[in-house]
């Protein structure tokens, strides 16, 4: 009865309303049984109508799908890529690497007895080896690019793509960027690195006669666009397209490896005392190490991919999507499917690695598991034909700079600090690095 006194006092337009959504919730329902009694989808939660499991992925959603993945255990298949050829880019670009780490290993020095924030000066020197390679010009200390707002321009870009848009779940209802606010932060930001590229075009066009080894990205590209070589025509929108994804991708992956190796070898000093004695018996009293050095340096390469085990940059690949409905181990996986691969619930799954928890580079020792895409339990740069592209290039900037590190100071933290103490809290976006800054007391080892 007290319903029908409620439906009695309702307005006329009101019913209708209550009406209409139920019956599209209602429809919405009885087309997702119906999907779902045709079709033999993967075990998983229940979803809730319109947002499906958008409010099971959480701030962190790494570890929000790694619960899942424990409770629906069944579907922990690995699943074999097909491994395709990706165009590369090259490792080159020997004395940008070599010139910027020596700058690296200066500007640490200069803080000794002091401590030194080790965070922020990674952190320049893996924006300044991709300005320089990419640009032709550094931005850090004053650096000309950086009068321009660069590294803001470059920080507010990177919240955007690794920020969370109600949007991109709900392609179809496009306008809910313009609600959120996307749509006029995209456009702002796109405006203020067209201008920039337009700049750093002109100059480029500008200058002529530069040998062709000391040639940058924007150089090459612009001679790719001028004979014609390219299979598909280069636009300007092309070359600037390239360059900002190179930025996007390049530089706070390579800092994110760097900071994490060092925190975790600062925090465990027998792996750092093995790393150290390691580079000092390869390199001896030659102050700078060479990249002809790396080969012999197993253990340090070991550390690296602990590190990549543990901390990949990129902890969830990019999100991928099906285009056609698959049929995989007797699921149906239907077009229009959104994909994560969780690289780093898989790099710490126990029933893929011993302690997985722990930091244990000797892992790695007479193991022939790589990050190359070839063993699926360690992809951090993805597998198949959208790999990282810049697997050598980002590795060559990784070791060169580690093995400079360990080779010319004795770390520690700062008095008083211990080990438990370093807070190590990471933040989600498109890529994961930790908040605080790693701050060091680093003592040269030479004179
Ligand atoms: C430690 C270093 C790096 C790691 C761990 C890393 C990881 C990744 C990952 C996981 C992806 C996406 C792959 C996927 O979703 O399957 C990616 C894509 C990409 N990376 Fe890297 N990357 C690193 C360094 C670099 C550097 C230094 C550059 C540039 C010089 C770069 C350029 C790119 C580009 C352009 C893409 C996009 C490729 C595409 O459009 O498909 N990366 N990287």
């Amino acid at each position: 009865m007290a319903s029908l006194q409620w439906l009695k006092e309702c307005s006329k337009p009101t019913l209708l309303v209550v009406t209409i959504f139920l019956a599209v919730v209602l429809k919405f329902l009885m087309q997702e049984k119906l999907k779902r009694r045709k079709l033999n989808l993967p075990p998983g939660p229940a979803k809730l109508p319109i947002i499906g499991n958008l409010h099971q992925l959480g701030n962190m959603p790494h570890i929000s799908l790694r619960e899942l993945a424990k409770k629906y255990e069944e579907y922990k298949e690995k699943f074999a890529y097909s491994s395709c050829s990706v165009p590369s880019v090259s490792t080159g670009y020997n004395f940008v690497r070599e010139e910027e780490v020596a700058r690296l290993i200066r500007r640490i020095a200069e803080s000794y007895p002091g401590t030194t924030n080790l965070s922020k000066m990674i952190g320049l020197y893996a924006n300044d080896v991709l300005c320089r390679v990419a640009l032709g010009t550094d931005f850090s200390g004053g650096g000309e690019y950086d009068r321009h707002g660069f590294q803001k321009m470059l920080d507010d870009y990177q919240a955007l793509l690794g920020g969370f848009s109600l949007g991109d779940y709900f392609p179809s209802m496009e306008f809910v960027h313009s609600l959120t606010g996307m749509k006029s932060k995209l456009r702002y930001t796109f405006r203020r690195f067209d201008q920039f590229f337009d700049e750093v075009i002109t100059e480029h066009r500008n200058s002529k006669g530069k040998q062709e080894e000391k040639k940058d990205l924007v150089d090459i590209l612009l001679d790719i666009q001028k004979d014609g070589s390219s299979e598909i025509p280069l636009t300007m929108d092309n070359i600037k397209a390239v360059i900002l994804d190179m930025f996007a991708a390049g530089t706070d992956t390579t800092f994110i490896i760097l900071d994490w190796a060092m925190t975790e070898l600062i925090m465990n000093p027998n792996a750092m005392e093995k790393a150290q004695d390691e580079v000092r018996g390869v390199v001896g009293d030659r102050k700078v190490v060479q990249e002809s050095d790396l080969p012999r340096l197993n253990y340090m390469k070991a550390v690296i991919k602990e590190i990549f085990r543990l901390h990949p940059p990129s902890p969830v690949l990019l999100p991928r999507e099906s285009l056609e409905d698959v049929i995989i181990d007797g699921y149906n996986i239907p077009a229009k499917t959104r994909i994560y691969v969780n690289v780093w619930g898989m790099g710490r799954d126990p029933e893929l690695w011993e302690n997985p928890e722990t930091f244990e580079p000797e892992r790695f020792i007479g193991s022939g598991i790589d990050f190359k895409g070839q063993d699926f339990e360690l992809i951090p740069f993805g597998a198949g034909r959208r790999s990282c592209p810049a697997i050598t290039f980002g590795t060559a900037a990784i070791e060169i700079a580690l093995a400079q590190l360990l080779h010319s100071f004795d770390w520690k933290l700062p008095p008083g600090l211990e080990a438990m103490d370093v807070d190590n809290t990471e933040a989600f976006g498109i890529s994961m690095h930790r908040t605080v800054p790693l701050h060091v007391v680093a003592k040269p080892h030479f004179d």
